[in-house]
């Protein structure tokens, strides 16, 4: 998402969106690097290697990685820290239960004949047992994950966007971004305006044509209708985990 609202970011699949050196600098553009960089398998294997594989960062850059998987893997968190710990977190999350249905529908989108997200999400539904081993209801654990991150980085190094407001506002919520890295506040108000189709802000002129942009097809999907008992009892589930991660963060996302 930053990638098409910043440029300049390594994407998932590896290839680099725009490059824009005022705004952030250089991405990560090897050849053949894949993404994922801390999470990968050689990273552990060739830490030095994969190092040496990552661009320069020159005077007045910022070099950005993207990859949502990072915040929910284990070894990312040292991984990051033992390559810099000065390294800034960025970190978009959205209502757990909200997160859980569009992570499912991306999934069904892929594999048709998958189970049903309620056979999915729960192991005894009638007892209320919601399956937190589940991909799509485990990263939803915020809080959880977080207190890995806090082993290894402060809190003051670390910056949660809303989901939410990214939609409702989006300029504002970038402009707290901008604050974050220490960026002139060049990404305003000006640079979006809401696409009625879409149903989504868009660009108004990115950096790499000269007309409007909205983000893929894949982003902003119509959701799978989920049973609204179902909803209820993952909202039951969240609840209390929500309020840990807004007192660990010390701020509320109103999730409920
Ligand atoms: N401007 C704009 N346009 C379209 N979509 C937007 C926008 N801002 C935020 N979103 C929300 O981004 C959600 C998709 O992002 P992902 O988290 O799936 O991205 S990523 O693949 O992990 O990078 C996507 O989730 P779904 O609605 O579930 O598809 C959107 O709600």
């Amino acid at each position: 998402m930053f990638s098409e609202h910043l440029g300049n970011v390594l994407k998932p699949n590896g290839q680099v969106s725009r490059t824009s050196p005022d705004i952030l600098g250089h991405v990560l553009r090897s050849a053949g690097f894949v993404a994922a960089f801390f999470s990968s398998v050689s990273h552990s294997v060739f830490p030095l290697l994969c190092r040496g594989l990552m661009p320069r960062t020159l005077d007045g850059q910022i070099t950005m990685e993207k990859t949502p998987s990072y915040f929910v893997t284990r070894e990312a968190p040292r991984r990051i820290s033992s390559m810099s710990r000065d390294t800034k977190l960025i970190v978009v999350v959205r209502n757990p239960v909200t997160r859980a249905i569009s992570d499912y529908t991306q999934t069904l989108s892929k594999k048709p004949d998958l189970p049903a997200f309620e056979e999915l999400a729960f192991k005894n539904r009638s007892l209320g047992q919601v399956d937190a081993s589940w991909n799509a209801i485990r990263i939803g654990i915020y809080a959880l994950h977080l207190e890995t991150w806090l082993q290894y980085f402060p809190l003051a190094q670390m910056h949660f966007v809303s989901g939410e407001r990214l939609i409702t506002d989006p300029a504002g919520e970038l402009g707290r971004v901008q604050d974050f890295l220490g960026l002139k506040r060049i990404v305003t108000d000006k640079h979006f305006y809401f696409n009625k189709t879409k149903g989504f802000p868009c660009l108004k002129k990115p950096e790499s044509s000269g007309s409007p942009r909205c983000l893929g097809k894949s982003k902003g999907r119509t959701h799978v209708q989920i049973d609204r008992d179902v909803i209820e009892q993952l909202r039951d589930f969240y609840r209390p985990l929500n309020v840990r991660f807004y007192e660990t963060v010390g701020q509320d996302f109103r999730w409920d």
